[in-house]
Formats: structure tokens, sequence, C-alpha cells
């Protein structure tokens, strides 16, 4: 039998950051993964096929030449589900052949086959064709991520009703499209069909969506959206889905019906742990099948047991999931790290794009934080007008007290890269000083930065050590000039 310093379940990407970092220190590791390609959920269902659909719809539309053009213009005249997926698999083949030569680089062993636990150093592999192999570890990681969640109302067919792993299965476009859930995945696959010119319906039973954003940059997006095309229905709770003659039907309490081609159901995801038999190891899950872990070292109730990822539930993002696998192979394998910022970004790939670090005004109003705000829009920047972007903001919130940047939320074009700055800056502790006395490059969509900035330096108090500041340059520039004056050159 054979015996390892870690024994990874997932290779998505939190445990394939345990996995490369457990090889890099020279210990026996090994990945087990249910699916015959390496990758998990990230690679093969979730973040990469739907980045990589929302720019392949973004280019063969040509949705942003738009802007130049006219809202008619496209660059491809029919678009098939087809031109879609072969980007698709181009990307996923690319991404699996990174991960495998990563893997072979850092001596990482691999098992497919789905594992349970059957004691607690101690799990089951089973393959496909219904081998069994025994396996032990000092040391495990569950990052099995998250699976749909599929209720038993709704006729899932896999042809017209479908949930978001199967969505990018889709044998032809429809002409017509409901969403159901506005979360994240609901409005990344909403706002990026209705740039197919295809009509979105997007039903969500709350009366507002995306709570953790800003309210004034939901306001915005929300009409950018409307104004894109999607049809959003807030406070619409779901009666029925049917299925007639091709056609979807959804029945909402309120007694109006939705009929589209295809219907997306996207209200959530359940971590995949119903069959790691947990029990033998006395763990267990919350209702969503979600594994409670101590959010600094990532071990579970069970010591030698870590969980990451979207196993574990917030934030679920693949960015934060390889930070969590990271940091909880270098815990079960006693070697120190750095721990996590609490500064880390957000970024939703809709159209356009919505990206947040820090905390939003309303989390200030509630810590009772005094603050002052800076806005910018990015027609307002030389290279928004050049671009054509009508829309698109940053909204950038201060401490009144320590002039300290504590949020920054941005919705447009390149919101995902811009939101960089924000994070590097917070990360610095750095001040709106920061963004008044640099120079950005001119013309960028960056420069929106210095915008907000001076926006809320002009309105925040002036502190006695810049005055202080003020006094010294006089002085100095007087020296300067008397020295001059003194060489004869001026
Ligand atoms: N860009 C990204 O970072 C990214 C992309 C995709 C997914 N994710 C993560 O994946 C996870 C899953 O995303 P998600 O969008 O499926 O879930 P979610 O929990 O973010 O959103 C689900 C939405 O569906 C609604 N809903 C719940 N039950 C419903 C029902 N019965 N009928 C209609 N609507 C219902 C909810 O009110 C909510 O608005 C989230 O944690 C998300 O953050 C992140």
């Amino acid at each position: 039998m054979s015996h390892y310093d870690l024994i990874v379940i997932g290779s998505g990407p939190a445990g394939r950051a345990a996995a490369i970092q457990a090889g890099k220190l020279k210990r026996k590791v090994l990945v087990i993964d249910r699916r015959d390609r390496l990758g998990g959920v990230s690679v093969h269902t979730g973040t990469i096929p739907s980045k990589t659909l929302r720019e392949t719809v973004l280019n063969l539309s040509g949705w942003r030449e738009r802007s130049f053009y006219g809202r008619s213009y496209r660059v491809k005249d029919e678009i098939k589900a087809d031109d879609l997926k072969a980007r698709l698999h181009m990307t996923l083949d690319h991404e699996v052949d990174v991960l495998e030569h990563q893997f072979n680089r850092n001596h990482v062993e691999t098992l497919n086959g789905f594992a349970k636990f059957i004691g607690p150093k101690e799990v089951e592999v089973a393959t496909e064709a219904g081998e069994t192999t025994v396996l032990t570890a000092d040391n495990f990681l569950i990052a099995t991520g998250t699976k749909t969640y599929r209720p038993d109302n709704v006729p899932f067919n896999g042809t017209n009703i479908l949930d978001s792993d199967e969505f990018l299965d889709m044998a032809k476009i429809p002409r017509s499209l409901v969403v159901v859930g506005a979360g994240v995945i609901g409005v990344e696959y909403a706002t990026m069909f209705s740039a197919l010119d295809i009509q979105v319906t997007l039903i969500e039973p709350r009366d507002s969506f995306l709570d953790f954003i800003d309210k004034r940059l939901i306001e915005d997006f929300t009409h950018q959206i409307r104004e894109n095309g999607v049809d959003l229905r807030l406070g619409s709770a779901i009666e029925k889905i049917e299925e007639h003659d091709d056609m979807v039907e959804v029945t909402l309490e309120n007694g109006r019906h939705v009929r589209a081609e295809m219907l997306l159901f996207a209200a959530g995801r359940m971590g995949a742990t119903e069959r790691l038999n947990l029990k033998a190891v006395g763990l267990e899950t919350d209702h969503r099948g979600r594994v409670a872990v101590d959010r600094k070292s990532y071990q579970t109730d069970v010591p030698h047991i870590y969980a990451a990822g979207d196993v574990i539930g917030h934030p679920s993002l693949a960015s934060t999931s390889v930070q969590q696998g990271r940091v909880a192979a270098c815990h079960a394998l006693e070697t120190p790290t750095l721990p996590e910022s609490p500064w880390f970004p957000y970024g939703i790939y809709s159209v356009p794009e919505i990206s947040t670090c820090g905390m939003s005004e309303e989390e200030l109003q509630e810590r009772g934080i005094a603050y002052e705000v800076g806005v910018a829009r990015f027609r307002e920047t030389s290279r928004g007008h050049i671009m054509g972007l009508e829309h698109g903001m940053l909204k950038m919130l201060l401490s009144l007290k320590t002039r300290r940047l504590l949020g920054v939320q941005i919705v447009g074009e390149g919101a995902t890269e811009l939101i960089h700055i924000a994070q590097a800056v917070m990360n610095l502790k750095g001040t709106v000083d920061y963004f008044v006395e640099n120079t950005f490059n001119y013309p960028t969509l960056a420069e929106a930065y210095r915008v907000a900035g001076l926006d809320a330096f002009n309105r925040m108090p002036i502190p006695d050590e810049f005055k202080v500041k003020k006094e010294e340059r006089a002085k100095e520039k007087k020296a300067t000039q008397k020295r001059l004056k003194a060489e004869g050159k001026s």
C-alpha cells in the first residue's frame, strides 16, 4: 500500500496549488481526481470556459467595436455554437497541458477515480472500471469544489433546461434565453449572451442582486445591462418551470409567464462532498455540503485533514482557492508561510465587468468609519473618451482619519485588471495622496484613479504635516534660488 505525506482530493485551483507546493517542498504527494483530465470545475465547466466564452462572444460579435461603428455592428453575421466551442476546447486543452507539466516538474503523482475515506488516514479510490485501491497519508486536503444545485422541481433535460455545467455544451445557440438566479454565474451568462443579440430574461426572486457590490455601482450596472437588452426581473419568485413544444415556459408567482428556447438554472452551488464518506473520519458538512475549517490554517476539526477552495464556501473564487491551497499545504507540512492578505479582489466577468477590493460604502457605514468618496467616470478620462466608453465608473472610499484607501469598486471595461492598482495601494497602506502626487500614463483608463483621488482629495481636510511640508518646500526654493544666484546662474 502506498503512503504519502499529503493526499489531495481534487485538482482544481486549491488542490493544484497545494500539490505543487508540497512537490516543491520535496514531499511525497498524490492528487486524486474523479475526472480523467486534471483541472476540476475551474478548467472544465467553470472559471476558464466561462471567461473564454465571454472573450469569444465579445470578439465574434464585434461588441467592443460597437462604440465606434454603432450598435448594429457585427464581425460575424451568424455565430454558431461550434464557433464558441472551438475556442473553448483550445483553451481547455492548453490549461490541462500546463497543469500536467507543472505536476510532472514537481513530482506530483496523480490518480483518476472517486476517493472516499475508510479510516482516519486511509482512502479508498474507485476507478470507472470498478477497481479499488487503498492509500494512506499523514495529511489530506479536501479540495473537491462544488456541483450545481439542482432542485427536484426543475425539469432538467440536458437539451434546453440546463444547469451551468451543461450550458457550455449546448447544441445550438438559442434565439431566446431565460436565466434563473442573478448571482455571479447567472449575471455573467445573461450579459454575455445579450451581447450575441439574443433575447435574454434574467429572473431573480429577491428584490436586489449582487448585494456585496456597492449600491451605486449596481444601479449603474443595472442601467447598462438593461440598455444592452437584458430583461432583468427582480422580485420574481418562480412557481413552476415547464417544457411545451420545444419551448420552456416559466410561471412566476405574480402570475406572469416567460417563454424562451432555453433555460439556464443558476441558483447556487453545493459542496461536492457526498461521496467522501466524511462520517468515517468524524466530519460533518452544512446544508449545502460545505466543510467548516479554521480560516487561518484551513484545518478541519480533524487536525490532519484540511479543506480549501469552493468546498469551504465563501468567497468561492479561483483566486482565493489558490492561496488557501498553498497555505493549507504549508501548514500540513509544517512549513512557515506568510498569511493571506485580507485585501483580495472580486472579479465578475459580466458585460460590463465589475470588480471590487476592500470595503463598500454600506460596510463603512455599518462599522461607523468616517470616510470620503471619490468618483470618476470613464468618459471623463481621455482614454475612455477615445474608446467611446459612454459608461463605466470607479468609486474610491478613503478614511477621513488616516487618509488611507479603504475600498474601490469599478464597473466597466477592464475593471478586473484595473482593480489591482487598488489592491496594491491598500496592501501597502497607501493614502489618497498616492493618487494625487503620482503621474499616471496618459491617456489610460487607470487615470480614473487619479480623477477619483482628486475628487475626494479636494473635499478632505489638509493634514498638518502637509502644511509643514509646504513651508519646508518654500524654504528649499528660497535656498536654491540663493545658491543659483551665488553661482551666477540666475
Ligand atoms: N467571477 C467569479 O468570481 C465567479 C464566477 C462564477 C461563480 N462564482 C462563484 O460560484 C458560486 C456559485 O455562483 P452562483 O451564481 O450559482 O450562486 P450565488 O449563490 O452567487 O447566486 C445564486 C442566485 O440565485 C438566486 N436563487 C437562489 N435560489 C433560487 C431559486 N430557487 N430560484 C431562483 N433563484 C434563486 C439567489 O437569490 C442568488 O441571487 C458563488 O459563490 C460565486 O461567487 C464566482
